[in-house]
């Protein structure tokens, strides 16, 4: 089965504001796909959703075949934006805290990305750079031999440099087997890494196209088209 993740008729109201409106795709497995949008378009909401953070809505999603429930998580690799961690925790403890949860987290993985990162085990992860918390979580969800791999804005706020080790280190780590979505906005560093783009438009969905498609038809790359969709008026 190619189809990992299914979702129908998607609404999810915050009070009377509604953040996603009627949302309907079909995901592939062996995709990297950016999910863009403006602010507040629903891009956040919708990564809950699918994650299974948030679980009142209308419309059915379905993960890996089946209805999401709490086993979804088995096949999705994704932590929130926001990491809590205690003040005594350092890397070595959260490591030990993944190895407990998941089954599918692999420890190898994990320490070769720390020493390609250059963060030591012994740190504690409160006083890492934004960069290196940014680099560790992203070992943290790399490091699970998952189907799905979500990342909300992995880029955000962080150097040039560390940009493109943080992209060739989502690159080097996918399979044929699996599928990437990455939330940006920082579309101009990442144009090349998508098979396909979801753009969203104040929770609805303006386009699911494979990426070759939307720049064959918009003849510009994909941030001036971005710029273009989306202009303000
Ligand atoms: N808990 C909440 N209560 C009320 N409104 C919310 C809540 N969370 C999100 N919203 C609203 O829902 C809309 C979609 O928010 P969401 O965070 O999904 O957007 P986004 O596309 O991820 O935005 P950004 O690019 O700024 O991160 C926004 O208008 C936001 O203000």
């Amino acid at each position: 089965m190619n189809e990992l993740i299914k979702i129908e008729a998607l609404t999810k109201n915050y009070q009377r504001f509604k953040a996603l409106d009627g949302v309907n795709l079909q995901i592939e497995k062996g995709k990297i796909i950016g999910l863009l949008g403006p602010n507040g378009s629903g891009k956040t909401t919708l990564i809950k959703v699918i994650t299974g953070l948030l679980k009142q809505y209308d419309g059915k999603v379905y993960i890996d075949g089946k209805l999401i429930s709490y086993d979804s998580k088995s096949v999705i690799s994704y932590l929130p934006d926001q990491l809590y961690f205690d003040s005594w925790m350092k890397i070595k403890d959260v490591k030990r805290y993944f190895k407990d949860m998941f089954s599918d987290f692999n420890v190898d993985k994990f320490d070769s990305l720390m020493t390609t990162f250059k963060i030591e085990d012994r740190k504690y992860i409160k006083k890492l750079s934004k960069g290196n918390q940014e680099k560790l979580q992203l070992a943290l969800i790399l490091s699970r031999e998952a189907k799905i791999y979500i990342f909300d804005e992995p880029i955000g706020g962080v150097d040039p440099a560390l940009r493109d080790t943080i992209l060739n280190a989502i690159m080097a780590h996918h399979t044929p087997e699996s599928t990437i979505i990455l939330s940006t906005h920082q579309i101009y560093d990442v144009e090349n890494l998508f098979d396909q783009v979801i753009f969203l438009k104040e929770g609805k969905v303006l386009l699911h196209e494979d990426l070759d498609k939307v720049l064959e038809a918009s003849g510009k790359s994909l941030l001036e088209t971005f710029k273009e969709v989306f202009r303000y008026v």
